[in-house]
C-alpha cells in the first residue's frame, strides 16, 4: 500500500504520521517546497505541530504529480472551500483504482455538497471508492500519539476494512461505517456547535450553558441528519456525539478558539488570529450547514444564531438573547 496526503496543515501531517506508524508507505504533498524540505531533511512542520518529530520513513515533496503517481490512497487534506479547485488540478494523476479518503468536515458553499459528493463530481469516481475519516481527532493529540478512536466511512465495507487497516496503528484506532452521509453531517455541523459553544465560554458562561450547547447542538445536527439520510447512530457515535464533544470542550479546537474571542469581544479579524493561519471551518460553513438545513426546512436555532454573529453582524449578546427568547417546545421534536 502507498499513500499520498495531498495537504501539510496540521490534520494532513498527523495523518501522514499515522499512515507510517500503520507501517503504510507515505508521501505527503506541501504546497511551499520550504516546508516539503523541511519534513525531508529535519521531520518537522514547525509551522503546524511544533515540537512534534515526524518519522524519518515520511517523505514530502511540493509536485502534487510525484506524491499522487502510484498511489493506492489518496488522503484529501486540505480545507473544504478549496478541496474542488485542487481535485481539478489532481484528478488526471489519480490511479484507476485508488481510494479517496476525505479529511475535510464542511460543507462546500454554493453548491451545499458534502465533501464526498464533491469528490465524486469533480473525479468521477464511483462512490465505493470514496471514504471519509472522521471522529474526534484534535490534530496535536493525535501527533503526540495519545490514544483516539476515529470513523473510516465507505458504502463499500470492504475498502473500508482495507483503510481501516491502513490507518491502525497502538494509538490510533479507526471503526468502519458505512453511514458517509452520517459521518460527514456529524463533522460539518459540530465545527458550527463549537464556535457556540466558544462564544459561550468567552462570555464567562459555565459547565451548564456548554453542557446545554452539545446537547442541543446535537439535537439540531440529528434534525438535519435525518432529512439528508443520515443514521441516527452514527450520530450518537464517534462521528457525531464523540467529535462534538471532544471539539466543544478542547482549547486546541479553532473553531472553539474563535468563538471564544468573539464571546469576549474581539472583531471577526481579530479572532482569526486565535487560530494562528490555520482553518476553522465552521466560520464558512455555518452558512452552508444553515443554507442545506432552510433547503430540508430543518430548524437548527444555534447554526442560525452562529451565522448571524460570523455573516450578519449580530452581537453575541443579541444571539444569546434571541435563542434564549425563542418559544418553549418539548425535548424531542422532528419538524
Ligand atoms: N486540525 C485538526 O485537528 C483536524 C482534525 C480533523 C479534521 N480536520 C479537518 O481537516 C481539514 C484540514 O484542516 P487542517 O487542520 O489540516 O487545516 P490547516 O489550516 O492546519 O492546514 C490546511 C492545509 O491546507 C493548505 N491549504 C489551504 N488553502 C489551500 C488551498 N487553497 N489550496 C491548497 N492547499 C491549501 C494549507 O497550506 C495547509 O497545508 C479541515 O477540513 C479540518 O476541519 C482538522
Ligand atoms: O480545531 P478544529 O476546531 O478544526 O477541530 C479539529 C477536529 O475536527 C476535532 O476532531
Amino acid at each position: 500500500m502507498r499513500a499520498a496526503v495531498m495537504g501539510a496543515g496540521s490534520w494532513g501531517t498527523s495523518v501522514a504520521k499515522v499512515l507510517v506508524d500503520a507501517g503504510t508507505d507515505t508521501v505527503i504533498w506541501a504546497r511551499r517546497p520550504e516546508l516539503a524540505e523541511a519534513i525531508n531533511t529535519e521531520h518537522t512542520n514547525a509551522d503546524y505541530l511544533p515540537g512534534i518529530e515526524l518519522p524519518p520513513e515520511l517523505t514530502a515533496t511540493s509536485s502534487p504529480v510525484d506524491a499522487l503517481m502510484g498511489a493506492d490512497i489518496v488522503v484529501c487534506g486540505v480545507p473544504s472551500q478549496s478541496l474542488r479547485d485542487n481535485l481539478v488540478q489532481w484528478t488526471p494523476y489519480i490511479g484507476s483504482e485508488a481510494s479517496l479518503v476525505s479529511l475535510a468536515k464542511g460543507i462546500e458553499s454554493g453548491s451545499l455538497l458534502r465533501m464526498s459528493e464533491v469528490i465524486a463530481e469533480v473525479t468521477g469516481v464511483a462512490d465505493d471508492r470514496i471514504a471519509v475519516l472522521t471522529g474526534p481527532n484534535l490534530a496535536r493529540e493525535i501527533a503526540e500519539e495519545q490514544p483516539a478512536a476515529t470513523v473510516i466511512a465507505c458504502v463499500d465495507e470492504s475498502r473500508a476494512v482495507t483503510l481501516q487497516s491502513a490507518f491502525s496503528t497502538r494509538y490510533f484506532r479507526p471503526y468502519t461505517n458505512t453511514d458517509v452521509i452520517g459521518c460527514e453531517i456529524g463533522g460539518s455541523a459540530k465545527n458550527v456547535i463549537a464556535l457556540a459553544c466558544g462564544m459561550a465560554s468567552g462570555v464567562g458562561f459555565g459547565q451548564n450553558t456548554l453542557a446545554t450547547i452539545i446537547t442541543r447542538g446535537l439535537a439540531e445536527t440529528i434534525r438535519l441528519g435525518v432529512a439528508v439520510g443520515a443514521q441516527i447512530e452514527t450520530l450518537a457515535g464517534l462521528a457525531g456525539i464523540g467529535d462534538l464533544v471532544a471539539t466543544c470542550s478542547s482549547p486546541l479546537s479553532r473553531n472553539r478558539s474563535f468563538g471564544a474571542r468573539l464571546g469576549e469581544g474581539a472583531t471577526m479579524a481579530e479572532a482569526q488570529e486565535a487560530t494562528n493561519g490555520q482553518v476553522a471551518e465552521g466560520v464558512k460553513s455555518c452558512s452552508s450547514v444553515r443554507a442545506l438545513a432552510e433547503k430540508h426546512q430543518v430548524p437548527m436555532p444555534l447554526t442560525d444564531a452562529v451565522h448571524g454573529v460570523c455573516h450578519d453582524g449580530t452581537s453575541v449578546a443579541d444571539a444569546i438573547s434571541s435563542l434564549l427568547g425563542r418559544s418553549t417546545k418539548p425535548e424531542i421534536y422532528r419538524d
